[in-house]
């Protein structure tokens, strides 16, 4: 367990860059242009190319898919010019491109990024990085001993909101986090060969849902010492509603909700001894939040409009222009705590991928 229970607001801040202090977030155009393979054409794909496409200097060069017709289809409706490839081989082994984004079920994150990694690629992984910590060692070491970047694709970091909220946190606004409260239940039908539920495409809500509160509850107040876990399984063997108590040896608790068969949206509540934050919904998206102070006053915060994956991959772009292997705002020792809590939730669930 670590000694980062940092609910006091100076050792919050000593854990965050200067940028992360300042608040502010970087011009998006303003980054260097990076050339993208995207590796995978579904569905969150598309809403990372087009946001590469309209809010970056990069551009996606080429689309790696299963079946060429439909790289071609991807290429045509959301990166036009890109260069359609029928395999993910022949991605990694395109010569314009700079940075493969690996959009694949998580199942596959450590198999495809290795690809690209061994072809000399920078990589970000969509979230979770991989299945579990054991397997996130073996892809970071891979990343390390390459020399190339690697970040998981954890966009939220990135986004206005959440700056600000950081800055905000840092700062002191609402004295020390005490509690951090939040949730994300999406209704999924049932169907055990969907993603969410198909124990070979490591499913489960932990994973795709529970990964944003846990995040953000890990970003305020470090790995947990303790960890309670209450939950169902669906009939594929896969968690589907899950509850969770972080407790930290300073006092502060972590209530976390995550569930595949509710339909309670994305919520979150900081909760400190000078006041508090609420972020009303989809707080993993461009959203809002307010602060709300004990003495009564109060001040908000909204994100401007548009696409919120180009944040990411602008911070991407800036990374390995200075020849990073890591972002310094969303470093690998984030990475690797946070797939220690869902390893631990899985386990006192009794979740278990084949293979494992
Ligand atoms: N950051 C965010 O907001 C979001 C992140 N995600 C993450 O992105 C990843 C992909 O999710 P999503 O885009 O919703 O998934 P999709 O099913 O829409 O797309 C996944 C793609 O992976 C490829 N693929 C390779 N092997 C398989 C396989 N065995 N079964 C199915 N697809 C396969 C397919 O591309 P092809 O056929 O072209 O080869 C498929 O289109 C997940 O890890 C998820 O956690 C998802 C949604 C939002
Ligand atoms: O990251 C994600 C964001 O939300 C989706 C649901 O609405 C998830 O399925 C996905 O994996």
């Amino acid at each position: 367990m670590t000694d980062t229970a940092a609910v006091d607001p100076a050792t919050y801040a000593s854990r965050l860059t200067a940028a992360d202090l300042s608040g502010e977030v970087p011009d998006l155009m303003a980054a260097p242009p990076v050339r993208w393979g995207v590796l995978g054409a579904g569905n969150i794909a598309a809403s990372f190319a087009d946001g590469v496409r309209d809010r970056t200097a990069g551009r996606v060069t080429a689309v790696g898919s299963r079946s060429v017709a439909k790289a071609e289809e991807f290429a045509a409706a959301h990166a036009p010019g890109a260069r359609a490839h029928g395999s993910y081989e022949a991605l990694v082994a395109d010569d314009d491109v700079d940075v493969v984004y690996v959009a694949t079920p998580h199942s596959h994150h450590l198999e495809h990024a290795l690809l690209a990694i061994a072809a000399g690629k920078h990589v970000l992984v969509e979230k979770p990085i991989t299945r579990s910590v054991a397997e996130s060692r073996l892809l970071l070491d891979a990343a390390r001993e390459a020399g190339v970047f690697c970040m998981e694709a954890v966009w939220t970091r990135f986004l206005p909101h959440v700056a600000a909220l950081r800055a905000a946190i840092a700062r002191g606004e609402i004295g020390e986090v005490r509690t951090v409260v939040a949730d994300f239940d999406v209704f999924f039908p049932y169907d055990p060969t969907h993603r969410l539920f198909a124990p070979e495409l490591a499913g489960g809500a932990l994973l795709d849902l529970g990964i944003y509160p846990i995040t953000l509850a890990h970003d305020l107040l470090g790995a947990p010492d303790t960890l309670v876990t209450h939950g169902t399984l669906a009939a594929t063997g896969v968690d589907d509603h899950v509850g969770m108590i972080l407790g930290y040896d300073g006092g502060a608790q972590a209530l976390l909700h995550t569930s595949s068969t509710a339909s309670g949206g994305a919520g979150a509540r900081i909760i400190g001894t000078r006041g508090r934050i609420e972020i009303p919904s989809g707080f993993f998206t461009p959203t809002s939040f307010e602060v709300v102070r004990a003495d009564g006053t109060s001040w908000s915060f909204t994100s401007p409009e548009g696409e919120g994956k180009a944040y990411e991959a602008a911070e991407v772009a800036r990374c390995v222009a200075a020849g990073l292997t890591e972002s310094p705002r969303m470093p690998w020792s984030d990475t690797l705590e946070v797939m220690g809590i869902l390893d631990q939730a899985r386990a006192q669930l009794g979740v278990v991928y084949p293979g494992e």
